[in-house]
């Protein structure tokens, strides 16, 4: 990739029922309000092939799924979704706002499934290049609490049907990424009020506009 992007590159991360749906309304709300022009994306999916990927990947099934095909799916699924729309919203100066991207990889498929850190680096440099998100959103939460407000919301999916455990690995992928690269992550606290974490979303919006100029 030679060309650099020019739009904003904006991930929301986090484990299971941490608040991501209703937050990504306020962000959009408030990139609206704003008048910024962006484009509203999730992974897995944001094209016909990607989403028919994530269909495959969050069904349940009866056969056990090898944890390297499910890595594989993921980074196929974020190839198409790359060049299909990320790259090309990037290029015309649109922020891009994602409902998970490569972190969530780190933490699903790194963390949870104990994948080696090392063969995800590698996926992410083929099929990402240089690119790597401006700023990540992750909402951090105890997943005690995240399953129980995620139990609210519908029948579960093959990864919300994992043991607990796999979610205290998701949360500690998550939180040891952040620590190791706090400029580009905002970890903001998921177990406060909603107004509250929308407060510091909106503070860490605020800097992200500011230094796009
Ligand atoms: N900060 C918060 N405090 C209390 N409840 C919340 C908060 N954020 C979200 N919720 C509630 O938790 C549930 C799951 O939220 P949702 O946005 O669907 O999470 P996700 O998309 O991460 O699964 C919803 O009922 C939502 O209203
Ligand atoms: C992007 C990505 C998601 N996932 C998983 C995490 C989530 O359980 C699932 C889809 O996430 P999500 O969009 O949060 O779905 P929902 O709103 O129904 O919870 O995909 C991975 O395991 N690896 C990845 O790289």
């Amino acid at each position: 990739m030679t060309d650099l992007p020019r739009g904003k590159f904006i991930t929301l991360e986090g484990g299971e029922g941490v608040g991501k749906s209703t937050n990504l309304r306020f962000i959009t709300q408030w990139l609206d309000a704003r008048g910024i022009d962006f484009v509203q994306t999730r992974e897995p999916g944001g094209t016909p092939l990607a989403e028919q990927l994530r269909t495959l990947l969050l069904e349940k099934r009866d056969e056990a799924v090898d944890p390297t095909a499910e890595l594989l799916m993921v980074f196929a699924a974020r190839a198409q979704h790359l060049s299909r729309v990320i790259l090309p919203a990037l290029a015309a100066g649109k922020w891009v706002v994602c409902d998970r991207f490569t972190d969530a990889t780190y933490a699903y498929q790194g963390g949870g499934r104990g994948l080696d850190r090392a063969l995800i680096g590698e996926l992410e440099q083929t099929v990402q290049g240089d690119l790597r998100p401006d700023r990540v959103l992750l909402l951090d939460l105890d997943p005690v609490i995240g399953l129980q407000r995620a139990a609210s919301t519908g029948e579960a999916d093959r990864f919300e049907s994992e043991q607990q455990v796999f979610f205290e690995k998701v949360r500690a992928a998550y939180r040891e990424r952040a620590e190791a690269a706090p400029s580009r992550y905002a970890v903001i606290d998921a177990a406060k009020s909603l107004p509250e974490v929308q407060q510091q979303l909106a503070q860490v919006l605020e800097a992200i506009a500011a230094a796009h100029g």
